[in-house]
């Protein structure tokens, strides 16, 4: 479908619609339901791995799709669009935004440029995940069209929060130019609202609203607490 880039004109709420394959919820046709909800529900867009479901949600609705693929490489622990053979399948198969890893492991920012070039002549901007501010500033030269914090507790390096990572979306939102976008472990409407506060243009939320298996269990864990 073709997309209405107009939603991104105003700050607002991105729903990641991933499940992997041994997630209750794997499959195209769930993930799109996903996505429908949540273009329904005031969304100003979508999130989503795979071919298969960019493809699905790109079929049913406008909104701005970021896709990404998750592949685990022996010997490597980049694992969002590792290469450029994922990013032409993400191009190929009709994402506006590439969300890559710009973290600073493995020769990657070195690297990344090439896969970040390639997106661009192909028409499709960059989303950046990074783990840490240095990171952020690093993507912002290397050409990166959104800055995401979606890595930050997932390399070894960065700080390792239960919570949300409000101060790296405040550290770069007053430094780069690029829309920052607050992405991982944001579980409550207060949390995006304080995400937004710091400065996120947008704020991804995936777990809190597509994993129930997640939000399952984090009520039995509440009422276990209660119990024993
Ligand atoms: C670290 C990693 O692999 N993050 C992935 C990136 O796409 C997804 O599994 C997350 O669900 C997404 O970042 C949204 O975060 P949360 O589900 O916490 O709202």
């Amino acid at each position: 479908m073709q997309t209405n880039y107009s939603t991104f004109s105003k700050r607002g709420l991105i729903v990641s619609c991933q499940a992997l394959e041994d997630e209750p919820l794997h499959g195209g046709d769930t993930m799109r339901k996903m996505a429908i909800a949540a273009q329904m529900s005031g969304a100003i867009g979508i999130r989503t791995n795979g071919v298969t479901d960019i493809r699905f949600i790109k079929e049913a609705i406008d909104l701005p799709v970021i896709g990404l693929i998750k592949r685990n490489i022996s010997g490597s622990d980049i694992f969002i669009t590792p290469t450029m053979d994922e990013v032409k399948a993400i191009v190929e198969a009709g994402a506006d935004i590439v969300a890559l890893d710009v973290t600073d492991r493995e020769g990657r920012l070195e690297r990344v440029i090439e896969l970040i070039t390639y997106a661009h002549h192909a028409g499709v901007r960059v989303m950046a995940d990074v783990s840490t501010f240095e990171e952020g500033v690093a993507a912002e030269q290397l050409g990166a069209d959104f800055i995401g914090t979606t890595l930050s507790g997932y390399t070894p390096y960065s700080r390792q929060l239960k919570e949300p990572d409000f101060d790296l979306v405040r550290q770069l939102s007053k430094v780069v130019h690029v829309p920052v976008v607050a992405e991982g472990r944001i579980w409550t409407p207060e949390e995006a609202v304080k995400a937004l506060e710091a400065g996120a243009a947008y704020v991804v939320v995936g777990s809190a609203i597509t994993r129930p298996q997640l939000i399952i269990r984090r009520y039995v864990e509440a009422l276990q607490m209660q119990i024993s």
